[in-house]
């Protein structure tokens, strides 16, 4: 069995951390993670904690931690609420009480206060925490758990119990595990609902009410942005939220603890009448919605409903806007290896690697940072395939919003929905049949998308949303990413099986910045794309302007390389000069890097336009002539002795490349060309250079 994570829980107090261990359990959290759990003053050098994750009470109890735990540990600092159970004995104090509020620590009794205002219990409260003086007119101390620090003189004490873990601290540590809270064996939202409901039970509602409790429980399904109601086993709804009422056109009042049968009838009729744990897409009121509904499980015992709805144009709108971004790119691959165009050795290889795996049809996976290549790569794979007469799909898995991953993936039924097209509609799956399907962005799917892509991958199959037979789909899997995947792994933040499904084939693209002979040459290639497109001047780089890109990181890699000639293009006139470039770049020269050898920029520039050689030995026969010089007529001899062949014009060209570069000195009239020092100290660095022949 694989091991589970680790979460270990530091409090200050006894009482605190045995609360805490104990809420975990009670939500099942324990089935997903080892929790463990020591008090702050107990922790010792000598032992060695290395949790996954570390839970603590507050900031101060973090920093006293510190000294025993590694810094790269994450941690949350856990916020809790009041245990709603044990309020009653407030809800009857006088109005405007002054009243201590008594914990262990000045943090921890400030933390209590803010949080009985927030709940609406509102009334003088000071914090408590051992000090000498007493005010003597308080009579009254509130404590959640500290019974025993409360001073004898005050008559009334109440100790409200141990504060809970709220909900969006128990939110927070299953998504940093990437736990569904939705999972069928998941008990967060059955428990965090049954705490309402036997809230409800225990407190008169209307108390409850002109209290202003119901705040933080709203709060929570306040931030979820389609509507959401819940009802119990009794019909009665019992939790509503803000976007809900909206949508239903009613007040909070009108329906909270009132029979489900209450909502305006369409609306009662459709949910009524809706598939369980389906996407169902229904017409109300000339509006077409989407609506999903699903039981919570109490053990084997239905305990509650939910049910989330929203328009369709809304969720249309969110497609919309994802087409435009993540599906803009059509079913056809342009790109062959020949686009490919580098002089890194490094790439070179890569890509006949590349070419080897493309006729395989096994799974791919390329790693590389953003604007490498990753989706020219993936085509020109697809183009070198037994595949490259089928479709090309790419996905990009960062833009599908989650309430259409399914329809997109794996398409509809025909009458799925109102709108939905009379046959149907195929997913990208199904596109890519006999082709290639580009999985972008791989490292930003949600758990619930990578746990239906490990289903399609295993299986082969995919199933369109509204029922119907499985679809068998033949297609080769291309994946791509730009994080860090066996870390995301590690963090358990990506699902281990489909990592290793999908890291059958690896290739890794290299940043720009580690094969920087390929700057250059790029950027000639693109300069020369956009003089074509904008009927400009040719450009041409200076020395100072290739120096200061050559020192730049180029974060963005290819592409940001490509926005930028594009830049220049408009902007400069002919020559490129270093303060043309943009801003970015003149600021983030990499002054930690050593800046490149003279030589080398020399050599990098001479080599994007493919002159290496023939500069090598021009160089080569001046410095034989030595301080004498030659003329252009008597070096193309010489040259050809040396077989050589140039024509003059070429020789000419490539005399002003070297004289512009300042490695020849070429004379006028009867003087002849001669090489310089600096000509010389090149030619030393072609000659140790073992790529020259
Ligand atoms: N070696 C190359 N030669 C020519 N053009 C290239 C090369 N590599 C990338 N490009 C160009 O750079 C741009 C970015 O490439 P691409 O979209 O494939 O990168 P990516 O790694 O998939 O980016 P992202 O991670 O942001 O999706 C495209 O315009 C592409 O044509």
């Amino acid at each position: 069995m694989k091991d589970k994570p680790e979460v270990l829980v530091i409090t200050h107090r006894h009482t605190s951390l045995q609360t805490i261990l104990e809420q975990l359990e009670d939500v099942g959290f324990v089935e997903h993670c080892n929790v463990g759990g020591v008090l702050v003053d107990d922790m010792s050098d000598k032992k060695d904690y290395r949790p996954n994750l570390i839970l603590t009470t507050s900031q101060v109890v973090y920093n006293m931690a510190k000294d025993f735990i590694s810094d790269d540990i994450p941690y949350i600092i856990a916020k809790r609420s009041i245990n709603f159970a044990r309020i009653k004995p407030l809800l009857s104090l006088p109005k405007g009480s002054r009243i201590y509020v008594v914990n262990d620590m000045k943090d921890s009794a400030e933390e209590a206060i803010e949080t009985l205002l927030e709940v609406g219990i509102v009334h003088d409260y000071i914090p408590y925490y051992g000090q000498e003086d007493l005010d003597p007119t308080v009579s009254i101390a509130i404590t959640p758990g500290e019974i025993d620090m409360v001073p004898h003189l005050i008559k009334t004490k109440i100790d409200i119990g141990n504060r809970l873990l709220d909900m969006s601290t128990l939110y927070e540590i299953y998504e940093f595990f990437g736990i569904s809270t939705f999972e069928s064996n998941n008990q967060l939202s059955a428990k965090y609902i049954q705490s309402i409901i036997s809230l409800m039970k225990e407190l008169n509602v209307e108390i409850i009410q002109s209290q202003g409790l119901q705040k933080s429980i709203e709060g929570i399904v306040d931030q979820i942005e389609e509507g959401i109601i819940v009802y119990d086993q009794c019909n009665q709804i019992i939790s509503i939220n803000m976007q809900a009422l909206k949508l239903l056109n009613r007040s909070y009042i009108d329906l909270i603890s009132k029979d489900i049968s209450r909502l305006p009838k369409n609306f009662y009729q459709a949910f009524m009448k809706v598939e369980m744990e389906k996407e169902n897409f229904i017409d109300i009121e000339d509006e077409s919605f989407y609506i999903r509904k699903r039981r919570i499980f109490v053990g084997a015992k239905v305990f509650a409903t939910i049910i989330l709805f929203d328009k369709m144009n809304r969720i249309k709108s969110i497609e919309t806007e994802y087409r435009k971004k993540g599906r803009k790119k059509g079913f056809v691959s342009k790109h062959t290896f020949s686009d490919i165009k580098t002089n890194s050795p490094e790439m070179l290889s890569l890509i006949e690697k590349a070419k080897k795996l493309a006729v395989s049809d096994s799974t791919i996976f390329i790693y590389g940072e953003t604007g490498t290549g990753k989706e020219v790569m993936a085509q020109a794979i697809h183009n070198a395939s037994d595949r490259s007469d089928g479709p090309f799909v790419a996905v990009n898995l960062a833009a599908i919003p989650e309430s259409l991953v399914e329809s997109e993936l794996f398409g509809y039924e025909k009458g799925a929905f109102t709108g939905a097209s009379q046959t149907g509609n195929m997913g990208l799956f199904e596109r890519g049949h006999n082709g290639t399907v580009f999985l972008d962005e791989i490292g930003d799917a949600s758990p619930i998308i990578q746990n239906r892509l490990l289903r399609v991958l295993q299986e082969r199959e995919v199933q369109r949303v509204g029922g119907g037979q499985p679809i068998p789909v033949e297609v080769r899997i291309i994946a791509a990413t730009n994080k860090d995947l066996q870390e995301l792994v590690k963090e358990k933040k990506f699902r281990e099986d489909l990592y290793y499904r999908l890291n059958v084939l690896p290739i890794t693209l290299i940043p720009l910045r580690k094969r920087k002979e390929d700057i250059l040459l790029l950027s000639e290639l693109f300069a020369k794309e956009f003089e074509e497109k904008l009927q400009r001047n040719s450009l041409r780089f200076s020395q100072e302007a290739i120096e200061a890109m050559l020192n730049y990181d180029w974060p963005g890699n290819v592409r940001e390389l490509r926005n930028t000639i594009e830049y220049l293009a408009h902007v400069c006139e002919g020559e490129v000069t270093k303060e043309a470039l943009p801003a970015t770049i003149l600021e983030h020269q990499d002054s930690s890097a050593i800046s490149l050898k003279q030589e080398e920029i020399i050599y990098n520039t001479l080599d994007a336009k493919g002159f290496i050689h023939d500069c090598h030995q021009i160089l080569t026969v001046l410095q034989k002539i030595g301080h004498r010089g030659i003329g252009r007529m008597g070096l193309l001899k010489l040259l050809k002795k040396n077989n050589q062949t140039l024509s003059e014009q070429k020789l000419r060209y490539r005399l002003e490349i070297l004289a512009d570069m300042d490695l020849i000195d070429v004379g006028r009239g009867r003087r002849g060309t001669t090489i310089n020092e600096k000509g010389m100290n090149f030619l030393r660095y072609l000659e140790n250079k073992s790529v020259i022949t």
